[in-house]
């Protein structure tokens, strides 16, 4: 991985008074990653509960403290957007970093997309969370950032049942556009990553518009598009935007819905819509409920970023 495109500036104090002194952790593992764990912990001064993520310094003999430093930038970056997660405090051992975070009850919203019928998110459910989702992410994109592994398990509720609100959290692979040399590895999940990423092209905020539009299709119907039986097979299914929309899959969907998903599948980058463009489509403005305060994206910023600003080229050494 290349160092040199992670932001390490941040504000918050990194704490070295013992985690265990404030905080203890409930229940079983909420998530678990090659060098992080996530578990709900309880706050002992005010009973607040939270989800502490245990991430390891070193990393395959690497030393990856500025990773971590640029997870923390982001989430510090994005605490004004109501659909990030909200970063509360932050302590560091020897060997760990640990990011006490919001705690969204709600779990990932992949659960929901695999249940069954009834418990299934209707596509009223999905205009509303696709909504927020975009507000999350355009956020990011008027400050320069890109997510880059935007997926069901990384979107969480705040409530399954009554359905709350979303919450976009995972920013480990998070990039500022406009300072990403060479991104030395694939990003992202092979089901929701986009094709510039497989063909070492430059990636931008496109390519999150690209998991956004998967996202939305594996929303409504429980089906993932590309996957196929190995990853390599999956990758041809995206490079090839090898896409079907069955009527046994889309049934009571409305088309407004598939040209939303089409707008978005799109192989070149700069001919998908953006995150701003979405928000004006039709299948998210035609059934307009009153919008809550907290739905208002912030007002654009001075340095925009109105089309996908490109990154240089991605030069991809691991292979899946
Ligand atoms: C009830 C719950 C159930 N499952 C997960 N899964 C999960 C998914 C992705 C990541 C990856 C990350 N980061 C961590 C956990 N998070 C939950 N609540 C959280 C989880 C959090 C913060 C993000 C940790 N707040 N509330």
């Amino acid at each position: 991985m290349d160092r040199s495109s992670l932001v390490t500036q941040t504000q918050t104090i990194l704490r070295t008074d013992p985690f265990n002194d404030n905080y203890r952790v409930v229940g079983k593992e909420l998530g678990r990653g090659k060098f992080a764990v996530v578990k709900k912990c309880v706050e002992l001064l005010t009973g607040k509960e939270y989800a502490a993520k245990f991430l390891r310094k070193r990393r395959k003999g690497e030393d990856c403290r500025n990773d971590i430093l640029n997870e923390i930038a982001v989430l510090e970056m994005a605490r004004f957007s109501p659909y990030v997660v909200d970063l509360h405090e932050v302590y560091e051992t020897n060997s760990e970093i640990i990011l006490v975070m919001e705690y969204a009850a709600g779990g990932e919203i992949f659960n929901q997309c695999v249940a069954d019928q009834d418990e299934a998110f209707t596509e009223k459910d999905v205009i509303r969370l696709i909504r927020q989702i975009l507000q999350g992410v355009l956020y990011l994109h008027r400050n320069n950032f890109v997510h880059l592994d935007l997926k069901p398990q990384n979107i969480l509720l705040t409530s399954s049942n009554p359905l709350g609100d979303i919450r976009i959290v995972d920013f480990g692979l998070s990039r500022q556009v406009d300072n990403v040399k060479e991104v030395r590895e694939i990003l992202g999940t092979p089901e929701y990553v986009a094709p510039e990423v497989l063909s070492y092209e430059p990636i931008s905020t496109a390519t999150d518009m690209w998991s956004v539009g998967v996202l939305t299709y594996v929303m409504l119907t429980g089906v993932s598009p590309f996957l196929g039986d190995n990853k390599q097979e999956t990758f041809l299914n995206i490079s090839q935007v090898a896409i079907e929309y069955p009527q046994e899959e889309f049934e009571g969907i409305s088309e407004l819905a598939i040209d939303f998903i089409k707008s978005l599948l799109i192989k070149n980058p700069r001919k998908r819509a953006r995150a701003d463009q979405c928000l004006k489509h039709a299948w998210l403005t035609s059934c307009q409920e009153p919008e809550s305060p907290k739905d208002k994206t912030l007002e654009p910023k001075e340095s925009q970023v109105e089309s996908p600003e490109t990154t240089e080229k991605i030069v991809l050494l691991a292979s899946y």
